[in-house]
């Protein structure tokens, strides 16, 4: 592998030790070379703390007596283009001048309106060598969350559902029914814990009465996120149990009752899941997993309102009940997930 690439790809794996820790920023990770060894680390640890290239110059300052020398002769790699912006922390351009670090390789752009190429342009003019565009598709793919909310004005949509073997979603008859294994279960688990929010629909919160937390992995819990048109659902349901923050999503009635939020929409009728997502967006959540039912991921379909689906065929059968969902879109990956198949679509 050709040396820049090696290098941002240790700055890929820094950042991603930060998954679900961050949001809504940037995963970032940055890595300092000297005379072809890395001499510091560093990546954005959780949300409002020191970005990537702070924790990197600081590692080298730590680990050498004549680290400002070292600098002087060094590279940093960056998996996202150093701010320029005075946010919770003044600029990482800044710091990279200060220091007088000759080259810069940068991932890729950061889109975010007050960086947006500023980064770039302010090494460039105080004389720094900047390469832009290092393993690029991999470090945006990386932030797609982050990338999505920035350029669509709302969060990443994840689809999630199982179907049995002979391609049903549920029994038709208000039930409950287990399709998946239990190491699919972990890793559904794993996945909400990398998400800003779960959300599911009327019928499957009555039906099934989840609980939709993170219990089988390890990781903080998601908000959790319901559509209930007219308050029908039952205040005993674990969703209501205060335990996680929960958006419901109405028509009667907007406030706050403990960590449940009412929040109400004007119009039920059309474009529900377009005024949904901007809703969570403006809440700062960058990210949300659909959990189902049918129903309701239907709706985020027919808007093309989704940016991922996650597929498990189980080897349950239905004799009859609701039918399996259908995308269009590439299919990215399949693999098996204990007795499960999983597959995953890209909504392109
Ligand atoms: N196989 C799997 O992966 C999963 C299976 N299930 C199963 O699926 C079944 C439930 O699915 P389903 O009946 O489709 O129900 P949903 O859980 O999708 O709930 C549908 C209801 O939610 C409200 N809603 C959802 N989307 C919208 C929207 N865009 N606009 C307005 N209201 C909306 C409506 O309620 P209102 O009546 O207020 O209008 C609608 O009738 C259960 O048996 C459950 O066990 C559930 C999740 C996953
Ligand atoms: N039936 C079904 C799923 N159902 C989904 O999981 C939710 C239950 O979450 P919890 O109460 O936290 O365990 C349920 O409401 C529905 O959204 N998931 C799957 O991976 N496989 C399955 O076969
Ligand atoms: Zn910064």
């Amino acid at each position: 592998m050709p040396t820049n690439e090696l290098y941002m790809r240790r700055c890929l794996d820094l950042a991603a030790l930060a998954r679900g820790a961050v949001s809504p920023n940037p995963m970032v990770g940055a890595v300092i070379v000297y005379n072809g060894n890395i001499i510091g680390e560093g990546y954005h640890q959780k949300y409002g703390g020191a970005h990537a290239e702070v924790n990197a110059v600081n590692d080298v300052l730590e680990r050498f007596d004549n680290a400002e020398e070292l600098l002087l002769q060094s590279t940093i790699y960056v998996s996202l283009e150093p701010c320029a912006h005075y946010g919770k922390t003044p600029p990482c351009a800044d710091l990279i001048i200060k220091y007088r670090i000759p080259n810069a390789v940068v991932g890729c752009r950061d889109p975010f309106d007050q960086v947006d190429g500023k980064g770039i342009e302010k090494l460039q003019a105080a004389g720094i060598n900047v390469t832009v565009g290092v393993l690029e598709q991999e470090c945006r793919h990386l932030n797609r969350r982050f990338f999505t909310r920035v350029q669509k004005h709302r969060p990443y949509i994840i689809l999630k559902w199982a179907q049995t073997s002979n391609g049903f979603f549920a029994p038709d008859d208000n039930s409950q029914f287990w399709i998946t294994g239990l190491e699919s279960r972990k890793l559904v688990h794993q996945w909400r814990a990398e998400e800003d929010a779960v959300l599911v629909g009327k019928n499957t919160a009555a039906i099934d009465n989840p609980q939709l937390n993170v219990r089988y992995a390890e990781g903080r819990n998601p908000k959790r996120v319901v559509i209930d048109r007219r308050l029908e659902l039952d205040s005993s349901l674990h969703l209501f149990d205060n335990s996680v923050e929960t958006l419901i999503f109405n028509e009667v009635k907007a406030g706050i009752t403990g960590r449940n939020k009412y929040i109400a929409l004007e119009d039920f009728d059309r474009y529900v899941p377009q005024y949904l997502m901007y809703q969570l967006y403006l809440q700062d959540i960058q990210s949300v997993i659909i959990e189902g039912g049918a129903h309701t991921l239907q709706t985020f379909i027919d808007a093309g309102m989704w940016d991922e689906a996650r597929i498990f065929t189980g080897t349950a059968v239905l004799n009859k009940g609701i039918p399996a969902l259908q995308v269009t879109g590439t299919k990215v990956d399949e693999q098996q997930s204990g007795d499960d198949l999983l597959e995953i679509w890209y909504n392109a």
